[in-house]
C-alpha cells in the first residue's frame, strides 16, 4: 500500500496529493459527491465508507480515469478506521433526510449519534484531518463533532466546518432569476447557520441592494427555505442532493486548495468563530479564508442593511438553542 511520501513521489500530474474520506459515501448526497471528488486532481486516495454500499459505489467510481485510487469500506473488517487513517479531509453526510413536514431540528434524535460516533473515529484515526460536515441539523451536528472530539484532546477549531455552501449556491441562482442575470456571476454572502431563519443573505452587499421591499423580502424568504422546496417536490423521497453534492465537492475542494497553499481560498463557513464566541454564539457563517491548517483568517461579515440586523439578531437566538443541544447531548451521552 502507498504510504503518503509514496503517493507524492508517485503523481505527475497533480500539484498536491490528499487522502480524502467520505462517510455515507453510498447515499443520495454520498454517490455524486464521491464521483465529483473523484474528479478532484488534488485528491490522490478516495475512501468511501457506509453502513451498507461503499464498496459497489468504490468499484463504479473507480473506472473513472482520474489521478486517485478509490476503495469502499463497510463497518465490518475495521472498516471505518481504514477509511480515516491518513485522511487529510473527511465529508459527513452520513445520517436520514427531512421528508416533508419535517424540519431540520426533527433529524436531531437520528443524526445526533451518528455524527457523534463517526466524529469520535475521526478523532482516534485521523485526528489533524479537516472535517466538513454535512449531515443535518448542521446547526448542532457541529457542536457535537466540536465537543466529541474535545473530549478526546483532538479538536482544532480551525480545523471544523459546517458546510453551508448550498445557501450560497441558491443565493447565486435564486437572486438571478430575480435580477436577470447570469448566475455565474452573482456572489451573494450568505452568513448565520443552515436552516430557516438562521440563513441570512446579506443581498445588501450586492449590486441589487434596490430591488423592491416585496421582491427583496421574497427573495430572501426563498433563499432561507430553499431546502423546503427540493423536500416538498421530492414528496418523501428525501432532499437536496445532487446540488448538496455539488455545494459540498465546491467546499471540499477549496479546502483542499487551502491546504494545498494556494492564495485567496475564501468560502462561507459555520465554523466556531471568535468574534461571536463572544457574544455567546460560538459557531456561525461567515467569510473565512482557508489555508495550510484550515483557517487561516475570520472576515468581519461587512457592512449590513437593518433589515439584515434584524435577521442576524434573530439568527443568533435561534443558533443559541441549536448549539446548546448540540452541547448538551454530547455532555449527556458521553461515557
Ligand atoms: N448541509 C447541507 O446543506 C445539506 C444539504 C442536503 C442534505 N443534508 C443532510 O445530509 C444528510 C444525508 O442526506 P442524504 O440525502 O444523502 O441521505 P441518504 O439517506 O440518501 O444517505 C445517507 C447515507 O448515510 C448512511 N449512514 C447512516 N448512518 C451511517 C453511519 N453511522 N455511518 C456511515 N454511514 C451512515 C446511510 O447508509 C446512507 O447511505 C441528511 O442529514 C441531510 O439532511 C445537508
Ligand atoms: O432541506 C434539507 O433538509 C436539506 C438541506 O439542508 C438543504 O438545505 O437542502
Amino acid at each position: 500500500m502507498f504510504n503518503r511520501v509514496a503517493r507524492r513521489a508517485f503523481s505527475s500530474t497533480a500539484a498536491s496529493n490528499y487522502k480524502v474520506a467520505v462517510l455515507g459515501a453510498a447515499g443520495g448526497i454520498g454517490q455524486p459527491l464521491s464521483l465529483l471528488m473523484k474528479l478532484n486532481n488534488k485528491v490522490t486516495d478516495l475512501a468511501l465508507y457506509d453502513l451498507r454500499g461503499a464498496p459497489g459505489v468504490a468499484a463504479d467510481v473507480s473506472h473513472v480515469p482520474t489521478n486517485s485510487t478509490v476503495k469502499g469500506y463497510g463497518p465490518e473488517e475495521e472498516g471505518l478506521k481504514q477509511a480515516l487513517s491518513g485522511a487529510d479531509v473527511v465529508i459527513i453526510p452520513a445520517g436520514v433526510p427531512r421528508k416533508p413536514g419535517m424540519s431540520r431540528d426533527d433529524l436531531f434524535n437520528t443524526n445526533a449519534s451518528i455524527v457523534r460516533d463517526l466524529a469520535s473515529a475521526a478523532g482516534d484515526y485521523c485526528p489533524k484531518a479537516a472535517l466538513c460536515i454535512i449531515s443535518n441539523p448542521v446547526n448542532s451536528t457541529v457542536p457535537i463533532v466540536a465537543e466529541t472530539l474535545a473530549k478526546k484532546g483532538a479538536y482544532d477549531p480551525k480545523k471544523l466546518f459546517g458546510v453551508t455552501t448550498l445557501d450560497i449556491l441558491r443565493a447565486s441562482r435564486f437572486i438571478s432569476e430575480v435580477a436577470n442575470t447570469n448566475p455565474t456571476q452573482e456572489k451573494v454572502s450568505v452568513v448565520g447557520g443552515h436552516s430557516g431563519v438562521t440563513i441570512v443573505p446579506l443581498i445588501s452587499q450586492t449590486t441589487h441592494k434596490g430591488l423592491p421591499k416585496d421582491k427583496l423580502d421574497a427573495l430572501i424568504n426563498r433563499i432561507q427555505f430553499g431546502g423546503d422546496e427540493v423536500v416538498k417536490a421530492k414528496n418523501g423521497a428525501g432532499s437536496a442532493t445532487l446540488s448538496m453534492a455539488q455545494a459540498g465537492a465546491r467546499f471540499a475542494g477549496s479546502v483542499l486548495n487551502g491546504l494545498a497553499g494556494e492564495a485567496d481560498v475564501v468560502e462561507n463557513s459555520y465554523v466556531e468563530n471568535p468574534v461571536f464566541a463572544k457574544e455567546g454564539v460560538k459557531f456561525f457563517s461567515t467569510p473565512i479564508t482557508l489555508g495550510p491548517e484550515g483557517v487561516k483568517e475570520y472576515h468581519a461579515i461587512g457592512e449590513t442593511s437593518d433589515l439584515e440586523d434584524q435577521l442576524i439578531a434573530t439568527a443568533k437566538e435561534t443558533l443559541k438553542k441549536n448549539i446548546e443541544k448540540g452541547v448538551n447531548f454530547v455532555e449527556q451521552t458521553s461515557k
